[in-house]
């Protein structure tokens, strides 16, 4: 599970500039503690004044997103991290203090209905959809996407067996996510299906007839390369099978059009550009047209047609409900409902113009200021193929990062040799961008 031939779309970042004059002085923090040392100024980073900062300036004078980033707790850390954990969303601590004071406070069991306990799964589930195309009542929100991706495809494997018992092969993304691939794994041994690796790019001409399902991700999470979602879920479907999408990259980054695309299944987290917070609940997409066929591995008492008549049989509930399994984490749920206010007034167009534009600039800025052959984009320079980061290959990548932290910018490190940068249009401007470029050439130098 290489993802390699996700390099040869990526960027040959040459360098153009001159060698600084002198180095930057040495950082006090501890490496990787996040401890960092904001507000590094042009001549700690060793770089003279470029024509990128005046330009950064002005895309962050016509930014209409600009303003969001006061919807946010942040300081003078330049965090490019946010496909790993969002930030913190300001709505959400005062919203939190309320649920535990009054709703769980005050109204301790009467909150299960009196303060909507019971359907924020759906409820917030509805939230998601409009982020990511799909018309209410086709997600729920609950359970970590690992469960998430079990439940889609073991529940996709058994619809594409009512259609033809022969179906016993489960493809998948050969460089996703690791969870995705050993959740596969174990979904293929529980319904006697095979799994076959393949490329995301390959999954068109790999399915056939004896395909079950197909479970790919949107953007890969080390490259940051976009998959072709329209294109797969339709090659999929002509051959008779079904397909799983992991959004965990791409929600709350760019458009997905999950119902435009006629998508089976898909499952994603609310902690990268969703903001949900740390192990905030995941989702479950399940097409209405899927909806009565969808046969839980974990038909749990929330996904029964009367969870409170406690019978013994199940009989499932319509809809996306069908998806819940057991009790909510309503703490984690409520915060996420309060951190997707923020998208109230957001459009995700005018988020992915501005991740395209913040990630094109980054690459510029890299190019300009990193010194010559030390660092290789992974990332596709083609804007159709680009998610919301950019992944550079460096060979010391675990050092350069360590410091990068400690002088103020977080990204993070993937083994065994890539710098990865997430850029989250709602908070990140052009000036940081500039500025984080600015220090991962200074750092590179002296490395
Ligand atoms: C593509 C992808 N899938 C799944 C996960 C994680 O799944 P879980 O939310 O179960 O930890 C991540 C990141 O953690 C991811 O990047
Ligand atoms: N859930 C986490 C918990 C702790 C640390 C990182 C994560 C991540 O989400 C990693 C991310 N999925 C990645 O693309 O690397």
């Amino acid at each position: 599970m290489t993802g390699a031939g996700a390099e040869s779309a990526g960027v040959e970042l040459t360098g153009t500039r001159p060698a600084p004059a002198e180095s930057a002085p040495a950082e006090s923090a501890p490496a990787g503690t996040g401890a960092a040392e904001p507000g590094l100024t042009e001549d700690e980073t060793g770089l003279p004044p470029a024509a990128l900062t005046d330009e950064a300036a002005r895309l962050d004078a016509a930014d209409r997103l600009r303003a969001k980033r006061d919807a946010f707790t942040l300081d003078d850390v330049i965090y490019l991290d946010g496909n790993s954990l969002g930030a913190l969303p300001r709505a959400v601590p005062p919203r939190l203090a309320e649920v535990v004071a009054r709703e769980w406070g005050q109204l301790r069991i009467r909150s299960w209905e009196e303060s909507g306990w019971w359907t924020a799964p759906e409820r917030i589930g509805d939230r998601v959809g409009r982020l990511v195309g799909a018309a209410p009542g086709q997600v729920v929100v609950g359970d970590s996407t690992s469960v998430n991706v079990f439940k889609a495809v073991v529940a996709a494997v058994r619809m594409a067996q009512e259609r033809g018992a022969h179906r016993d092969q489960i493809l998948v993304d050969e460089a996703t996510f690791p969870t995705d691939g050993y959740i596969a794994e174990s979904a293929a041994r529980m319904t006697g299906c095979t799994l076959r690796p393949v490329a995301a790019g390959d999954v068109p001409s790999a399915v056939g007839s004896r395909t079950a399902v197909a479970l790919v991700n949107h953007v890969d999470y080390r490259t940051g390369r976009l998959h072709d979602l329209p294109g797969t879920t339709a090659a999929v479907h002509a051959a008779g099978a079904l397909v799983v999408w992991d959004l965990c990259h791409s929600a709350g980054a760019l458009p997905v059009g999950l119902d435009a695309h006629g998508v089976d299944l898909a499952v994603g987290c609310t902690y990268k550009y969703l903001n949900g917070g740390p192990g905030a609940p995941a989702y479950l997409y399940v097409a209405r047209a899927h909806q009565p066929g969808f046969d839980s591995p974990l038909p749990g008492w929330n996904s029964h047609a009367d969870p409170f008549g406690m019978a013994s049989a199940y009989t499932p509930a319509d809809g996306a409900v069908r998806g819940r399994v057991g009790t909510p984490d309503i703490l984690s749920m409520l915060a996420l409902e309060a951190a997707l206010e923020v998208w109230d007034d957001v459009t995700i167009e005018d988020v992915r113009a501005k991740s395209l534009a913040l990630t094109d600039f980054f690459l510029r800025c890299v190019e300009d200021y990193a010194p010559a052959g030390r660092v290789r984009s992974l990332t596709p320079a083609a804007h159709t193929e680009r998610g919301s980061q950019v992944a550079l290959r460096c060979a010391d990548a675990g050092e350069v990062m360590a410091e990068l932290v400690r002088r103020g910018v977080v990204g993070d490190f993937r083994r065994p040799d890539v710098l990865r940068f997430g850029f989250t249009p709602l908070y990140t401007g052009f000036a940081e961008v500039e500025r984080a470029a600015r220090v991962l050439a200074a750092v590179l130098k002296e490395g």
